[in-house]
């Protein structure tokens, strides 16, 4: 593509071509989004919330407030990444035979790899971060994460990552090369536009961003849990964050620097991945598996934290063999390190090596069945309650069951040969990331929801979220198993063979009744705001918790707890309860708190402009971007007004009100 009508001393090469105005998809999507994006933008200012935003939010250092962004930036990003799915189903339900479909192969190409980058790493990352970070200070009984500021910071470096990806739809293309854009096809002689230029800079940003806040959330686990709460004590949930986010800090060095030799690769031309002058595409597929594959454990343990917790819960019994759950989660932690391989058992590794790495996947299930049937003994004779958090964690055990035990069986390597790159393949992976990671995040949402706002959701729509996703789910991925057994290949956008076809019309059918429960998932919190005065608790304990979450008001106060919890036994709260505790009324302290700061959010938009000007070769754009980091990091270091207390009076009054509110439902 010639730079013909813009300068490119100050465009690079960027040019009128690279907006996509050929493309009626593209077009009426931006107008779509820009109509939205302008009205949002009206509405804030009509409702004069503008400044609420800002101080109240977006410069916010509140664990709660960062990790509230961090899901609606998750649930925003859901959308994108579900509309694409939705687009590829459509095209694999039409495309057969003489039927082209609506979407050319680079079209289906980028959706493909938009779709699986964004579900992973936009979606799924964001919900987990964002799960955590409003609950594990809460349970470990802390006032905040260890580093406040860091926080808004890998939340705006996250949100710029997303920002870069977002750009990428309108201004230039997205990569064509898989989500984790495999070399040498992600090498400039094979994909030389901008597309593999916006994954490679948005994902460094944004894996900045999640490595600091791993870094963030081990350091608050490990120092900061109120006295009494020992290691052994922690509950199941806080066990499950340390772990993924210790897994998280081992692995994403390696994806930013496998990333970071593939950009030396296309703007200096080295060649650490491609055959000649002695580099090998194969490093690149062992960095980016020796992250990727962990990473599928950073997103699930969390999730099956979240299980546990409400598992116990809403059969009223402390979960079945603590000291096992904790112990499972270590050791599926440190095998995940040592499976990576089973990604490219067909790559020619050799016999002894591929059985090394297949017995070592297969060994998973020993750990992953131990929670399992310890979920199964918690609610054994139990008195459950089917609430919807805990028809979340039902669903999930008949789904995830069935995706872990395909994936056992791509772990026998003679297997893999004929199922690697099938479509059996990519059922398996939606089975346990839907199955697993998806419902175990809308179980999260729902249970801690009246937590963040005091309110539940509303329970009917929550209820169609639960059927829609559920139902949807099985009649969507089922046939897809079905087709992969007989040979259907991934990331194809037009099969000949018309008996295929009822299959993929099925799955696209299973899409809509997702969709159903994509929107029913948005009416939820939308008619929990509406009917909030009738959903509303004032106990800060709804669903008879038995962590220390629930003994603080909802949503809770900014400095968490009054007066610091001292733990005595595994189910804090629930000991509290027990021995009758009583909220303290006087004897408050002044309460230390960090102080709201822009700098994060300004970094951040420095480094979407550093991102926009490397993709686009625009040098000078880059080179002051990535000054004005610098300089802003350095600048910040000099601030010294950090921090301020809050007055002991003032924690008088709001306990005094909380206790006046509840003794008026009382
Ligand atoms: C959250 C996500 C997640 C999870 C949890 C898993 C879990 C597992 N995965 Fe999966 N996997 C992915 C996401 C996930 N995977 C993704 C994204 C890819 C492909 C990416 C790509 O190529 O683009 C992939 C690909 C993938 C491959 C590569 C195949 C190929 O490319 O050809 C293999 C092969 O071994 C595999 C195996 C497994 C195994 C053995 C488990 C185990 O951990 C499962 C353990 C669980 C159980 C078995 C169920 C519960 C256990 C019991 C009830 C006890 C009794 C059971 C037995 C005795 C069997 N996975
Ligand atoms: C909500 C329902 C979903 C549907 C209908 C769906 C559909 C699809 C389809 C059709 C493909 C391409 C298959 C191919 O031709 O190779 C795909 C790929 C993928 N999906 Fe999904 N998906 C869904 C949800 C998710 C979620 C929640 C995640 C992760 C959190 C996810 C992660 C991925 C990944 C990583 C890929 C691989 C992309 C690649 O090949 O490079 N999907 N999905
Ligand atoms: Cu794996």
């Amino acid at each position: 593509m010639q730079n013909t009508s813009l300068p490119s001393a100050i465009f690079g090469r960027l040019s009128l071509d690279s907006l996509p105005l050929h493309e009626p998809i593209l077009v009426g999507t931006f107008i779509a989004v820009a109509a939205l994006g302008l009205i949002v933008v009206a509405a804030l200012t009509y409702f004069r919330l503008w400044g609420y935003l800002w101080k109240e939010w977006f410069t916010s250092v509140d664990h709660k407030k960062i990790g509230i962004m961090y899901i609606v930036l998750g649930i925003i990003m859901l959308l994108r990444g579900f509309s694409d799915a939705v687009m590829m189903r459509l095209q694999q339900a039409i495309a057969f035979g003489g039927n082209e479909g609506f979407l050319h192969s680079s079209h289906y190409d980028q959706i493909f790899t938009a779709h699986g980058t964004i579900m992973i790493f936009f979606v799924a990352i964001p919900l987990v971060v964002g799960i955590v970070n409003f609950v594990m200070p809460l349970q470990i009984g802390a006032r905040d994460v260890a580093f406040p500021y860091l926080n808004n910071l890998s939340f705006w470096l996250t949100v710029a990552g997303a920002v870069l990806v977002m750009l990428s739809l309108f201004i230039g293309e997205f990569a064509r090369t898989g989500w984790l854009s495999y070399a040498p096809l992600a090498e400039k002689a094979y994909s030389p536009d901008s597309g593999v230029d916006y994954y490679l800079w948005s994902l460094e940003i944004a894996g900045i961003g999640t490595t600091l806040s791993a870094v963030n959330m081990v350091a608050t686990i490990v120092k900061m849990r109120a006295p009494g709460m020992t290691l052994m004590k922690m509950p199941v949930f806080v066990w499950t964050a340390l772990c993924s986010n210790v897994l998280a800090i081992a692995i994403f060095p390696a994806l930013t620097a496998a990333f970071f030799l593939l950009i030396l690769d296309r703007y200096l031309g080295t060649a650490f991945f491609i055959n000649d002058l002695g580099g090998s595409p194969m490093l690149y597929w062992n960095m980016v598996w020796m992250w990727g594959h962990p990473e599928v454990y950073v997103l699930v343990l969390p999730a099956f934290g979240i299980y546990s917790e409400i598992t116990s819960t809403f059969t009223g019994k402390r979960l079945f063999g603590y000291a096992s759950m904790v112990y499972a989660t270590v050791v599926i932690t440190i095998l995940s390190y040592l499976v990576w391989l089973h990604h490219y058992f067909t790559m020619g590794s050799g016999a002894s090596v591929n059985a090394f790495f297949g017995i070592a996947t297969m060994v998973i299930a020993i750990p992953t069945g131990a929670k399992v049937f310890n979920w199964l003994f918690t609610m054994f004779r139990g008195e459950i309650r089917f609430e919807l958090p805990m028809m979340w964690v039902v669903a999930f055990m008949l789904t995830f069951v069935v995706g872990g035990m395909t994936g056992v069986l791509l772990a026998v390597p003679a297997a893999d040969f004929v199922l690697h790159n099938t479509l059996f393949l990519v059922a398996h992976f939606h089975n346990t990331i839907i199955g697993g990671v998806v419902f175990g995040l809308f179980a999260g949402m729902t249970y801690w929801f009246p937590k963040a706002f005091g309110f539940k959701m509303d329970e009917f729509w929550g209820k169609v979220a639960f059927w829609g996703w559920v139902i949807g789910y099985w009649v969507a991925w089922t046939p897809i198993y079905i087709v992969g057994l007989m040979g259907a290949t991934r990331r194809v956008n037009h099969f000949d063979d018309p008996y295929f076809q009822p299959y993929f019309i099925v799955a696209a059918i299973g899409a809509v009744i997702i969709l159903i429960g994509v929107l029913g998932f948005v009416m939820a919190i939308v008619m929990g705001i509406v009917k909030r005065n009738k959903l509303r608790d004032v106990t800060g304990d709804p669903w008879d918790g038995r962590t220390l979450e629930w003994s603080t008001s909802s949503p809770p106060p900014a400095y968490n707890f009054a007066i610091t919890p001292v733990v005595y036994d595994l189910d804090a709260w629930q000991d509290m309860k027990e021995h009758g505790y009583k909220r303290p009324t006087d004897g408050f302290r002044p309460v230390h708190m960090p102080r709201n700061t822009p700098v994060g959010l300004f970094v951040s938009a420095l480094a979407v402009t550093l991102g926009f000007g490397m993709v686009w070769y625009m040098w000078w754009l880059a080179a002051i971007s990535f000054v004005g980091i610098v300089a802003l990091s350095i600048l910040h270091t000099f601030n010294y007004r950090r921090d301020f207390y809050i007055p002991a009076d003032t924690v008088a009054l709001v306990e005094g009100k909380r206790t006046q509110s509840q003794e008026a439902r009382a």
